[in-house]
């Protein structure tokens, strides 16, 4: 049965709140304690106002830009997300699928319902990066390094900001069955490493030949020990707010992490990032691409692959109208100065 996809993102968000079972609803949209940090991840981007310009011929538009050197078509990547299965059954092969066809790169975690190899055969053509940990047993980050590698992954995201799990109190009572980790099966149980630090950061970057993206940093002073460490990008992200409550959002934390970094690595963003509006913003504050966590998870859930492709599209259509209408005819040349702080938010 083929049925019309949303027109609007909000509308794929409602869609999926529809067809999910309660337990993966709650699992999929909740986050760490009260929840003030995933409500402002939102409301962080609505408080910053746009500047629009007028009369400047926008009639060429450019959504393109530089992520690891390489020019990209527009600066739309997946999130790492765990389980894609319990979206749709199509997992993380129809999610690779639906974002390499709208031209974006796919983060596949390493908590997977399949497994990477699988993915990497069936979605040979998008362009993939493979999520990891610094695992307790080294060995087990090795072999995933490895199989990245074998797979024609192009990055690895390090997940930094999960020394232990965040206690999530919407999705504790939440019941549903994990589909199990096929990614991990194959390796010994892999738990998560409390006593990781910047040493093994370094270690990885030394023996990796993928560049290394650490994901999950709110500070300057550590976006500077990523680059010492080697990264050659970094996420700016508190993990969807899943980790700690009242930590940073994440469009307030970016602009400090910008001036630090200056240039020397990619600097990314994830959190709250519902309109093409929020894209334009991100980029303007300095970020080079933006990370998009749950609605692209609503996406698989509405629609497979398609419904992948379609609400990445929906972003792109958006940003291309604000960038015209903003008077801006290339996303990579996006100033700080497009934007302010909102009237409203006062
Ligand atoms: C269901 C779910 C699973 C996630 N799994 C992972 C994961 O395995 N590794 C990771 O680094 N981040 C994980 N995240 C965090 C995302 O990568 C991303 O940082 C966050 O969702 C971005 O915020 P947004 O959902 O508001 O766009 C997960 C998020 C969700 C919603
Ligand atoms: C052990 C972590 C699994 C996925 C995850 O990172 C999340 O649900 O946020």
């Amino acid at each position: 049965m083929t049925s019309t996809l949303p027109l609007t993102l909000p509308e794929f968000a409602e869609r999926a709140a529809e067809v999910l079972p309660d337990g993966v609803l709650r699992y999929f949209a909740g986050a760490a304690g009260d929840e003030i940090t995933l409500a402002d991840n939102v409301v962080a981007w609505q408080r910053l106002a746009l500047r629009q310009r007028v009369l400047v011929d926008v009639s060429k538009r450019d959504l393109s830009v530089e992520i690891l050197g390489v020019r990209r078509p527009h600066p739309v990547i997946m999130a790492p997300m765990a389980w894609q299965t319990l979206a749709n059954p199509g997992g993380e092969i129809a999610a690779a699928q639906g974002i390499g066809a709208a031209g974006g790169i796919y983060t596949m975690s390493c908590w997977a319902s399949q497994h990477a190899d699988d993915v990497a055969a069936q979605a040979a053509d998008t362009t993939r990066w493979m999520h990891i940990h610094i695992f307790p047993d080294r060995d087990i980050t090795q072999r995933l390094v490895d199989r990245a590698v074998r797979g024609g992954f192009e990055a690895l995201v390090l997940t930094a900001d999960q020394p232990v799990a965040g206690r999530r109190d919407r999705s504790m009572r939440a019941q549903f069955a994990r589909p199990g980790s096929p990614n991990l099966a194959d390796l010994a149980p892999g738990s998560l490493e409390p006593a990781q630090t910047w040493e093994d950061v370094a270690e990885l970057v030394t023996s990796s030949p993928l560049p290394v993206i650490v994901k999950g940093l709110l500070e300057p002073g550590d976006a500077e020990l990523a680059i010492q460490a080697g990264a050659a990008g970094i996420v700016v992200s508190n993990h969807g707010a899943r980790q700690l409550d009242t930590v940073l959002s994440t469009a307030s934390a970016l602009p400090a992490v910008v001036e630090q970094v200056a240039g020397r690595v990619d600097v990314l963003v994830d959190g709250g990032i519902r309109r093409g509006s929020d894209i334009v913003k991100a980029l303007a504050l300095g970020a080079d691409a933006v990370l998009i966590g749950r609605p692209l998870l609503w996406g698989l859930a509405v629609g497979g692959a398609d419904g992948v492709r379609h609400s990445v599209e929906l972003y792109l259509k958006e940003l291309d109208i604000a960038l015209a209408v903003l008077g801006v005819t290339s996303a990579a040349e996006l100033e700080p100065s497009i934007v302010l702080p909102a009237p409203w938010s006062a």
